[in-house]
Order: structure tokens, then C-alpha cells, then sequence
């Protein structure tokens, strides 16, 4: 598509393979450029199917169901939305040529698979990254962490995401525990985990990076300010935006985080996450589109990162720059309910300048992700104590 193609509802149709509260801000943001959006997911009544036109629930590592879903909506755009997906039914459809997978299929397959980005980025590349090997028994598991990767280490499915599977591991004798929660553990069971040697970073950053047409229809990157985020049990619980860091270090990031999404190729945004100590800087995975950190865009820039995953996909214009200093803070379930009441929203939206967005997702896990507070202040600091001073005021409760 070039600038100046008209887009209208009828002519254009996206599937999200994914509806959780990504592919909800995806769908909001697809929407408002005329765009007819269905969503698909595992379960019903999903954060994105609650604003999508139409809606699906199938397995989506079920290749022959993903097809069947597809050949039946006819969609003009095939927009993954998280980790689980039965990748070779893509790389179909995309050489039929009836729809454009987003960014496209080989990047949604390197990136769903550590050991495919890994490869790609470390050793293709020649980016740096923490001393990583796979492993598809314990014996061999035990082999490389003792002949080369050391400790401490992060054992992680090859197939994850949210920290799901991941353990660090500080001694042999925690090792048969983490194999055991990483086969257990995944998204999708690939036979095989990856050991990479811990970086001990300064902080951590996601380089929020899109690829965009510009007005001759050339493909241009641009860069968001730095996110920084703070993680626990591989799952993020803040994230701030600008992260202050050294102009070496953000230059290294940005030439990191530009080889590897032109590698991958395609139009969207991608999240790179990054590792930071110094001017030195770590690659350690990408996601080929909005990452949760950047959910603080929401409120931090103009154009969120949803804004700039549909005007990329589009072929429409992306303006990166940040508006406002801001802060994002998770709000997680504390309890396992189906149905939930949410309190103290009056609080929550009492602290200075600040946003809730509850996702709506129709049962509640103690660490699921049901919602984010979001604020913007005069410094990150302010943000980021703002941010979780109404998060913590939202408390989760049974319905009954
Ligand atoms: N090799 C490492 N060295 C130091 N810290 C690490 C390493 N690997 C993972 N971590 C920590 O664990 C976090 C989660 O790891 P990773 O991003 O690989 O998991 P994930 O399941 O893909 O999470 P997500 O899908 O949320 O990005 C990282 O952001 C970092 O804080
Ligand atoms: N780090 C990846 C990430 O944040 N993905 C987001 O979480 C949803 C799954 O949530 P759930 O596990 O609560 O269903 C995904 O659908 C996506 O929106
Ligand atoms: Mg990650």
C-alpha cells in the first residue's frame, strides 16, 4: 500500500491472532483508521473481542484451525498478537499472497521460537548477547551450564512469554527444578529449553522501533525515547519512559535494535528489549509488535505504540516523539475468580494525573495481568510512585 490508497471498512478487514489487552489498544487504534477488525483468541469474551467487530475462539497451534479461520474471513491483514500460534499455517497464506501477515511470516516464526532469534541475532547478526545453549534433555542441560554457561543462569521455554516457564538459577542443585518448570511451564511444549548466562545489567530498556513508510514509500525506522522497566520473575511490574541513559549506549541500542528489525523486515512496530550496563548494551529478544512495557505510551506520546503498529501496517504516516515523561504499574489479579468486581477506581483516579485502564479479562489469576495505571508527571520518579500508588489502590475481588 502507498500513501493516498483509499482505506475503507469494506475493503479492509485485519484478524488479530491474539485478543488480550494488546490486541485490545491494536483493535481501538486499527478501528479508528476505518479498519474492521476480528478477533480471535482461546477463550471467549476476550479483552480484544470486547471492541472488535466480530470475534472468534479457536486453538491457535492448531495450523489446520488457523487456516480454516482464515480461508473464511478473507482477511486483508494477519496481525499475531502474542507468542502461541501455529506459525507454518502463516508462512502458507503468505505465499498464496491473499493477505499480508504482519511484519511478515518468517519474522512471527524467528521470534515465536528463542532458539530462531537467537540464531538470527547472535549469530547471523553478530549482535551481542548473554552466553546462551539449548537443551532438549537434563543431561545435556547439565553439561552446558557446567561447560561454559555458568552460574547464575536463566533457564526459559524455547516458546513463552511473561516470565511463563522462566527460572534463574543460582546453584546444581536448583537445576532439576527449573528443567522441570521449563518443560512444564511454556506456552507451547517445543521439546527443547534455552540456558543463557546472566548479564548483569545497569537497567533494562525496550527500544520501542518502527518501520514505517515515508511519503516516497520507502521503508524508514524510527525510534521511541527509551522505555525502562523493572521486572519480577520475568514479568513487568513498571515501566518508565524516557530512561536517562549514556548517548554511546542509546546509539549502540538504536544500531542493535535497527539491524535486527530490518533483518526481520516488514512494516509495525517491534519492542527490543535490551540490556544496558554502561555503554555497553545486550540484545535479549524482540516481539514483532506492541510490547506490555509500552503500554505507558498510552499516555507518554502522541501516537502510542497501537498508533504506530496500525498507521505502519496501513502504509501511513508515524510520528515517534514523546510528549509528556510517564509511568506505567501493573495491576495483577491477587486472586483466582471468575467473576470479579473491580474497588477503589475513585482513589486510583485521585492520584495526580493519572489513567486506569482495566482489560475486562473475564477471569482473574493472582499474577494475571488485569489491568495498568498510568501517569505522567514532571520526572520519571514522580511517574513511576504515581503510577503504582494507583495501581495499588485498584483492589480485585470476587463477584460473589
Ligand atoms: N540472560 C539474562 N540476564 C539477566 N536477566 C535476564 C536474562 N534473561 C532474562 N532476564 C530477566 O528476565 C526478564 C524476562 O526475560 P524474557 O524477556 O526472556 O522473558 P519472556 O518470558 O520473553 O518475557 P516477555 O514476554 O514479558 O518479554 C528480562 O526482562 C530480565 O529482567
Ligand atoms: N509479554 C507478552 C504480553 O504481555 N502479552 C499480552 O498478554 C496477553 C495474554 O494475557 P493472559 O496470559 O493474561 O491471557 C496477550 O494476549 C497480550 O496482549
Ligand atoms: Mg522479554
Amino acid at each position: 500500500m502507498t500513501l493516498g490508497t483509499p482505506i475503507s471498512a469494506a475493503a479492509t478487514k485485519a484478524l488479530l491472532l491474539g485478543s488480550g489487552e494488546l490486541g485490545k489498544e491494536i483493535a481501538i487504534s486499527l478501528q479508528r483508521y476505518g479498519v474492521e477488525v476480528i478477533a480471535v483468541d482461546r477463550y471467549a469474551n476476550a479483552p480484544a473481542m470486547q471492541v472488535a467487530h466480530r470475534s472468534h475462539v479457536i486453538d491457535m497451534t492448531d495450523a489446520a484451525a488457523v487456516t480454516a479461520l482464515i480461508a473464511r474471513e478473507q482477511p486483508r491483514y494477519i496481525i499475531p498478537e502474542l507468542e502461541a500460534i501455529a506459525t507454518a499455517a502463516l508462512a502458507d497464506i503468505e505465499a498464496q499472497g491473499s493477505a499480508t501477515v504482519v511484519p511478515n511470516a518468517r519474522a512471527i516464526q524467528l521470534t515465536m521460537n528463542r532458539e530462531g532469534i537467537r540464531q538470527l541475532a547472535a549469530e547471523q547478526l553478530g549482535l551481542p548477547t548473554s552466553r546462551y545453549a539449548f537443551a532438549e534433555t537434563f543431561e545435556q542441560l547439565k553439561s552446558a551450564v557446567e561447560n561454559g554457561i555458568g552460574y547464575p543462569c536463566f533457564i526459559k521455554p524455547t516458546m513463552s512469554s511473561s516470565g511463563k516457564g522462566q527460572s534463574m538459577v543460582k546453584s546444581a542443585d536448583q537445576l532439576q527444578a527449573a528443567w522441570d518448570y521449563a518443560k512444564a511451564g511454556g506456552r507451547t511444549d517445543t521439546g527443547k529449553v534455552i540456558v543463557e548466562a546472566k548479564i548483569d545489567f545497569d537497567f533494562e530498556i525496550t527500544l520501542l522501533t518502527v518501520r514505517a513508510l515515508d511519503a516516497d514509500g520507502t521503508v524508514q525506522t524510527h525510534f521511541c525515547a527509551p522505555i525502562g522497566h523493572r521486572q519480577e520473575n520475568g514479568d513487568y511490574r513498571e515501566s518508565w519512559q524516557p530512561q536517562a541513559m549514556s548517548d554511546a549506549a542509546l546509539a549502540l541500542a538504536r544500531q542493535i535494535a535497527g539491524k535486527v528489525t530490518e533483518a526481520l523486515g516488514g512494516l509495525g512496530l517491534f519492542g527490543v528489549e535490551l540490556f544496558v550496563s554502561g555503554d555497553r548494551v545486550w540484545f535479549s529478544e524482540v516481539s514483532p509488535r506492541p510490547h506490555d512495557t509500552g503500554m505507558v505510551t498510552m499516555v507518554s506520546q502522541r501516537q502510542s505504540e497501537f498508533d504506530l503498529h496500525a498507521r505502519a501496517i496501513l502504509g501511513l504516516p508515524v510520528d515517534t516523539g514523546l510528549d509528556k515523561v510517564a509511568a506505567s504499574a501493573v495491576i495483577l489479579g491477587g486472586i483466582d475468580a471468575k467473576n470479579v468486581v473491580y474497588h477503589g477506581l475513585a482513589q486510583a483516579l485521585a492520584v495526580p494525573d493519572s489513567e486506569v485502564r482495566l482489560f475486562g479479562k473475564p477471569e482473574a489469576f493472582a499474577t494475571r495481568r488485569m489491568g495498568v495505571a498510568l501517569a505522567t508527571a514532571a520526572d520519571v520518579e514522580e511517574a513511576t510512585a504515581n503510577a503504582v500508588r494507583a495501581a495499588a489502590a485498584i483492589r480485585i475481588l470476587a463477584a460473589d
